[in-house]
């Protein structure tokens, strides 16, 4: 239309509006958007999202590196006193989003997970963090060293297994071929495999059992038995382990090295409650953290679910580890386990729900024990990400399913696949 700013410029013309009045300079913030923009591929709802928040802090970053950092001088005049410019000091930006807790992870992990607010009255949910899962009372794990066996371990290898010419042992179970690329991101061909065997609508990945272990208690037998409700078979990661002859630092063990990136607990938007977010842009099939939890046999999780169902409370969501169901023979009880992580979790604990077009995804990754009714759950990027973008996953929750013991929420994830209509 004549006389009216084009799309692009009219969102650069609102943004340097709506932060002027935090005194950035206009150039600033335009060079700024035009690289966020490049960034997010011109996803504007990215770029707009919290109020600019992305762009406040990559522009207070800057003016903060600038003034502790600049050579030149002119430079230095500029920041060294913000007020003369109007520039607000990081502090200025800290305070507005004041950081509520440095360190979720009280140590646990090797980067600080810190928790930022400006909403001092949200509760910070009460559970015990830990690094790795841990199981509880009949779970049946076998971490027992003696079971594995020489073909299930690379005895003979040295230094990094990623740079020898022949794949190892452990590469096996990826096809024999390593689930990493050198530069410690999942392969993009073994990633778009997970992503597609998860999203593919037809579920022909799924395995459905003659007789479903979710089903097999006792009270669910006296009530009427549902038909298997399907478990999506996936691609397992096998990582080097320490029967393994090759070093700590070999490109096979990404997930036992814990998180790597800098992560931040977040007030999500849309009134989910706390969220999670990634302070730097990360590349398509970065690995984030591993979900962890209990583990708990799923019969202990239905008594649990039975025992929450009552209190309305944010839930969090346990993951059943059925990824290979299919190729296991009739799983005891104590065997069929999943990861719940209400009480004793990790920082995947915050990760928020996203239908369909999440931007990680969970790959079961054998590490201790090469039984499959127990692995590691990890999450990888599905695509690049920009700097502040929220971290969602899909937690496959059936919106429809009203004979679930803890209702599901009411999903305000923003997809255009968005299941819950
Ligand atoms: C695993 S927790 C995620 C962290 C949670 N937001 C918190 O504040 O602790 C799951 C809970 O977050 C909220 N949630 C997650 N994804 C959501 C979504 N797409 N829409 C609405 N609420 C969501 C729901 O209350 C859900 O029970």
């Amino acid at each position: 239309m004549k006389g009216s700013l084009a799309p692009r410029s009219r969102k650069i013309a609102e943004a340097c509006n709506a932060l002027a009045h935090l005194g950035f300079p206009e150039a600033k913030v335009k060079a700024t958007l035009t690289r966020l923009a490049g960034l997010y591929n011109n996803e504007w709802k990215f770029i707009e999202e919290d109020n600019y928040q992305a762009v406040i802090e990559i522009l207070a970053n800057e003016a903060s590196e600038e003034a502790q950092g600049a050579n030149d001088a002119s430079d230095k005049r500029m920041y060294n006193d913000p007020r003369a410019l109007n520039v607000p000091s990081m502090e200025a930006v800290v305070q507005k989003y004041p950081i509520y807790l440095n360190d979720i992870s009280k140590g646990e992990e090797s980067v600080p997970i810190p928790l930022v607010t400006e909403n001092s009255c949200m509760e910070l949910p009460d559970f015990r963090y830990i690094k790795n899962n841990i199981a509880y009372k009949d779970a049946h794990v076998d971490f027992s060293i003696n079971r594995i066996s020489d073909h299930n371990c690379c005895a003979q290898c040295l230094g990094d297994c990623l740079s020898s010419s022949l794949p190892c042992a452990c590469a096996a179970e990826t096809g024999g071929e390593f689930a990493y690329t050198q530069g410690g991101l999942l392969k993009e061909e073994f990633l778009n495999e997970c992503i597609s065997m998860c999203r593919d609508p037809k579920r022909k990945h799924c395995y459905y059992c003659d007789v479903c272990p979710l089903q097999n208690d006792l009270k669910k037998k006296l009530r009427r038995i549902k038909p298997c409700q399907g478990h999506l078979t996936r691609k397992f990661i096998k990582e080097c382990w320490v029967k393994c002859g090759c070093s700590k630092k070999c490109g096979n063990r990404i997930v036992q090295r814990g998180v790597k990136i800098d992560l931040q607990v977040f007030e999500a938007p849309d009134g989910k409650g706390w969220g999670l977010r990634s302070v730097t842009a990360l590349k398509k099939g970065t690995f984030v953290c591993e979900y962890a939890g209990e583990i708990v046999s799923n019969q202990e999780l239905d008594e649990r679910n039975e025992e929450r169902s009552t209190k309305q409370e944010k839930h969090t969501y346990p993951v059943l580890l059925d990824a290979d169901w299919g190729s296991e023979r009739l799983l005891k009880d104590e065997e069929a386990l999943c990861l719940d992580g209400t009480e004793f979790g990790n920082v995947a604990r915050f990760i928020n729900h996203r239908c369909d077009d999440a931007n990680l995804i969970e790959v079961p990754v054998e590490v201790e024990t090469p039984d499959h009714h127990y692995y590691r759950l990890a999450f990888f990027t599905t695509r690049d990400i920009g700097p502040m973008e929220e971290l969602t996953w899909d937690y496959g929750l059936n919106f429809d399913d009203k004979s679930h013991p803890i209702e599901a929420f009411k999903c305000k994830c923003g997809s255009s696949f968005c299941r819950d209509r």
